[in-house]
């Protein structure tokens, strides 16, 4: 919440520290950030491993941060429909189901990008 006291700098610093404090909170206590930290740990992997390109790391990266995005964002929505109601409810259901829809976009996208990148380095070793 804003602090009137708080002028531009002093608001912008302690939005910062709040975002940090998210990305802590994402990072230690969701299970799905901590599995797509892993992919995108091999992905780094492989990037070192196959010696991509630049342009590779930049869509290689993007693509991390898409699903690292998403899946944030899918949290967020399902902490808050846990909030308002914590009872079985068919919209509260429709409503998680959709926002867990944005991560997979996102994932398919990624494993697309995968491809791109990787089957035709994979197949020059076979
Ligand atoms: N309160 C509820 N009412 C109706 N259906 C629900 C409710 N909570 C969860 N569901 C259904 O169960 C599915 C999984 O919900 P949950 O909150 O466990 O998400 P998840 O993706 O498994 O969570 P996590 O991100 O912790 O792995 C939802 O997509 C929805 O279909």
């Amino acid at each position: 919440m804003k602090n009137p006291n708080d002028g531009f700098l002093r608001g912008r610093i302690r939005s910062l520290k709040f975002a940090f404090k998210g990305l802590w909170i994402l990072m230690s206590t969701e299970d799905s950030i901590k599995a797509q930290l892993f992919f995108a740990l091999i992905a780094t992997i492989l990037g070192f491993v196959f010696d991509i390109s630049e342009m590779e790391w930049a869509v290689q990266c993007l693509a991390i941060g898409l699903v690292l995005v998403a899946e944030a964002a899918n949290s967020a929505i399902e902490e808050v429909a846990d909030f308002i109601h914590p009872e079985f409810h068919i919209k509260i259901g429709l409503i998680k189901d959709i926002a867990a829809g944005a991560p997979t976009f996102a994932a398919l996208i990624s494993l697309i990008i995968a491809g791109i990148i990787y089957v035709p380095k994979i197949t020059l070793l076979l």
